[in-house]
């Protein structure tokens, strides 16, 4: 059985009068990876803020739990969401392990010292991404792809039921990509994600959810979403579409603009 863990009804959202994202209706089941595609502008970015409650919809509403967003205390979404962003700002000069510490904040009261369980979140966090080596390094020394890795710890950390991530392997190099994305796949949490590549989306996503025009314009099994017509009308790019022998997935290949 499937159990929808996040939800979205009917959200509108527009920019300077601009309507970016119309009657756009998803769920993210539990355990399973949402993917989120479509071109440049789509409005990706904007709905993930949205789905994570860091922007209220002009219309619609996000569910979490069966529960509207807007009526859970920022506190406790924070405990069942974490938000992965493309450029994250961290100001102050602290070190990797710090920053994944700050995963620890939404279960910990104010100013009392790490104990042991806040440890044990940041110790798994550190190892599932890699990072453990770094961790004493100022963050402000990391190449793109390790910050990238350490704001999965950070939210890893935090020990959501939900990740939601904007394009979490742009940064990444291909091992990185496919490490990130398993271990995204392999973790008992629902994720949220936003991809360009539609070949990882098609290998690593349960669903994928197109944007295109303002609006859903299918959402599905990778299977059932990746034909050429669709990747044709939304990217305006000739595709032949395989099933790979090696991946089991559908593999995509990239013929022409048009
Ligand atoms: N603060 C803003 N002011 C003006 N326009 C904005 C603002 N925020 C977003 N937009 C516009 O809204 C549209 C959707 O942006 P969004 O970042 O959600 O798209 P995206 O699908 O994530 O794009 P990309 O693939 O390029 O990251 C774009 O046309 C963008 O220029």
């Amino acid at each position: 059985m499937t159990t929808t863990v996040l939800s979205a009804r009917d959200i509108a959202w527009s920019v300077g009068g601009t309507r970016i994202l119309e009657r756009v209706s998803l769920d993210a089941y539990a355990g399973r990876v949402l993917g989120i595609i479509g071109p440049n502008g789509a409005g990706k970015t904007s709905l993930l803020r949205i789905l994570a409650g860091l922007r209220r919809p002009e219309a619609g509403s996000v569910r979490i739990g069966g529960v509207d967003l807007g009526r859970v205390r920022r506190r406790e979404v924070a405990r069942r969401l974490a938000i992965v962003e493309q450029s994250p700002e961290v100001h102050a000069d602290i070190s990797v392990e710090e920053t994944v510490a700050l995963g620890r904040t939404p279960h910990r009261t104010a100013f009392a010292p790490l104990d042991g369980r806040d440890r044990e979140a940041i110790e798994s966090a550190l190892a599932l991404t890699g990072m453990g080596l770094l961790r004493s390094r100022s963050w402000q020394t990391l190449s793109g792809g390790e910050q990238q890795r350490v704001q999965l710890a950070r939210a890893l950390a935090q020990e959501p039921d939900v990740i939601v991530l904007d394009e979490p392997t742009n940064h990444l190099d291909i091992r990185y990509q496919l490490d990130v994305l398993a271990l995204l796949r392999s973790l008992d949490v629902t994720v949220v994600t936003a991809l360009h590549d539609l070949n990882l989306a098609a290998r690593y996503c349960d669903q994928i959810a197109v944007l295109h025009d303002g609006g859903l314009r299918a959402i599905g099994m990778p299977e059932a979403v990746l034909s050429p017509e669709l990747i044709r009308s939304v990217y305006g790019v000739e595709a032949v579409v395989e099933h790979s022998p090696h991946t089991g997935s559908p593999l995509i290949t990239y013929v022409r603009t048009v």
